[in-house]
């Protein structure tokens, strides 16, 4: 395997922050992160590019290719199947950037059991009830998507703890606050992804 910085891998429930903070990093650094794109069964969203946002296939070809173990982690979130191949992450390390991965508590796991090497940050809401309120306030969902996301918040919170999965837990409470915890814990892989890229 070609050698780069190691990956970053962020979880957390839908609506807690996940992206707003990726995005932070991204703005920070402009050079130093690489998002792997996924793979989606899901229809796109207004303004999602197929190949950069996600690449959009189907549920069948997904499957296909987890069975030929091309996949660090998948699965069917919300009826969809998602996945992360292993050549999404080579990719982006292969261009000496910090691959960030925003996947579920499940995704984790099975990276875990790839064997991934990676620092895994787990995002978590204040409070369920705050979470809510980013979810309705964001604005994209439906109200039947949100009552599902927030059930499956409640099994991803309950995730956090397990042993030997998690290396840090964030409360994304004060954005600021928080971002500069997760910058704290990743300071190594920012100063090795800038030395790569010298
Ligand atoms: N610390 C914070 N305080 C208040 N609002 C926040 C905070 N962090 C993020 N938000 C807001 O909460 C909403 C959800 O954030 P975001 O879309 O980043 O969540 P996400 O975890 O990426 O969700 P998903 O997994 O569904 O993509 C957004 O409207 C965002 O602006």
């Amino acid at each position: 395997m070609t050698r780069g910085p190691s990956a970053i891998v962020i979880a957390g429930p839908s609506g807690v922050g996940k992206g707003t903070l990726i995005e932070k990093l991204r703005q920070e650094f402009p050079t130093l992160f690489g998002f792997s794109v996924s793979h989606t069964s899901r229809a796109p969203r207004p303004g999602e590019e197929n190949g950069k946002h996600y690449h959009f296939t189907t549920a069948e070809q997904i499957e296909s290719d987890v069975a030929k173990g091309k996949f660090i982690e998948h699965a069917e979130v919300h009826g969809r199947h998602y996945g992360t191949s292993v050549a999404a992450v080579e990719t982006v390390r292969e261009q000496g950037k910090i691959c960030i991965l925003d996947i579920d508590v499940q995704g984790c796991r099975a990276a875990r059991a790839k064997e991934l090497v990676a620092k895994y940050v787990f995002i978590a809401p204040p409070s369920v009830e705050e979470l809510e309120k980013r979810l309705r306030g964001r604005g994209t969902e439906e109200e039947a998507a949100i009552v599902t996301r927030l059930g499956n918040a409640m099994r991803e919170i309950q995730a956090k703890d397990e042993k030997g999965l998690f290396d840090a837990v964030i409360v994304n409470d004060q954005l600021d606050k928080a971002y500069a915890e997760l910058k704290e814990l990743i300071k190594g892989d920012v100063e090795e992804a800038i030395k790569a890229q010298a």
